[in-house]
């Protein structure tokens, strides 16, 4: 099994309404953003997927999130731009991507709010 990471990461604001403390006033982050894919199958050129292609794909999404108010965005609408709820909004959206290979997963997406505290989502019980 070959597991293939990049990083790459984006600004936006965001708030948490609810949240008992100063997070709950608008703010904003430089959330870094970590991809892995995973797969057994290597192409002719000897690579699971080129990274440029992997970074392509993050790249697209990242483009919706990318200096913008989190909250005010439809994926955000009735769940809180949390790292949890963006590191799984990522992932999805991802997993979605036509232009990975058929035989790639997407392993984990890994959002960093700061570079102390980071955020995994994974599904399938890897
Ligand atoms: N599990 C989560 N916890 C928190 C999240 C989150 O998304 N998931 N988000 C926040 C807030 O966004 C907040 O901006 C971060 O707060 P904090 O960790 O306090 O960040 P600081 O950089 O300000 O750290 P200090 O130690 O206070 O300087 C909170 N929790
Ligand atoms: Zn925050």
């Amino acid at each position: 099994m070959f597991e293939l990471t990049i990083t790459t990461d984006f600004e936006a604001a965001h708030r948490i309404p609810e949240y008992p403390g100063k997070c709950q006033r608008l703010h904003g982050h430089n959330w870094k953003v970590e991809v892995a894919v995973s797969g057994e199958g290597l192409d002719h050129l000897g690579m699971l997927v080129d990274f440029r292609v992997l970074k392509q794909e993050v790249a697209k999404v990242i483009a919706t999130l990318d200096h913008y108010y989190l909250n005010e965005l439809a994926a955000f609408q009735t769940i809180c731009p949390t790292a949890e709820n963006i590191a799984c909004h990522i992932y999805k959206k991802l997993v979605k991507s036509a232009s990975l290979p058929a035989a790639v997963t997407v392993s984990y997406v890994k959002v960093w709010e700061s570079p102390y505290s980071a955020v995994s989502y994974r599904e399938g019980g890897q």
